[in-house]
């Protein structure tokens, strides 16, 4: 497995710019709230510690992944002065089709909010088989997928800001 004793989220191999100047939004699914917690708050602590001011973030709930489309979208629409928002959830495999149409709608989604506003919208959202897969990927063996989902928000926040 390629994943198999990676950290996903270690970023010592690049350079993280300030996110002193940059506002962000950070919509976050209720479903599997003890992994989405756990992405929020790492998303948090990376934020703040990478210079982005508290007054800075504004966070948001939606009942599940499916939403987070109209979370960003409704934010956004709102919001001219936010320059990217963070979306995390949780989605796990059941025993239906289900978690296939909520993965490739999220995903389709937001992209299309990010590319209709012209700004990031970055995909935190884990899709995993089982539980252990989620508790891994927020906060265990394998990082916490919050945490990289804030570092992008900051590199694309810096990239729009060059241009
Ligand atoms: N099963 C999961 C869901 N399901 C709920 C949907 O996201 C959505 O809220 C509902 O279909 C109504 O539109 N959501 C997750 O985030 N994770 C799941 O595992
Ligand atoms: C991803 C889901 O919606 C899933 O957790 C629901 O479970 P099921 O597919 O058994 O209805």
């Amino acid at each position: 497995m390629s994943t198999q004793l990676k950290n996903l989220s270690d970023f010592s191999h690049t350079t993280v710019p300030s996110g002193e100047n940059y506002k962000f939004g950070i919509i976050v699914a209720e479903w599997n709230a003890e992994i989405t917690g756990a992405l929020y708050n790492g998303a948090l602590k990376t934020l703040l510690a990478n210079g982005v001011a508290e007054e800075n973030i504004i966070s948001l709930p939606v009942p599940g992944s499916f939403e987070l489309t109209s979370g960003a979208e409704i934010l956004l629409s709102k919001r001219s002065d936010i320059d990217a928002v963070i979306c995390l959830g949780c989605v796990i495999q059941g025993d239906t089709k289900h978690f296939d149409f909520i993965c490739d709608a999220v995903a389709q989604g937001i992209t299309n909010v990010g590319i209709k506003y012209s700004k990031p919208v970055i995909f935190g959202v884990l899709t995993t088989n089982n539980l252990e897969q989620a508790q891994d990927r927020a906060g265990g063996k394998h990082g916490n997928k919050g945490d990289e989902a804030a570092i992008t928000a900051i590199k694309m926040a810096d990239f729009s800001a060059q241009i």
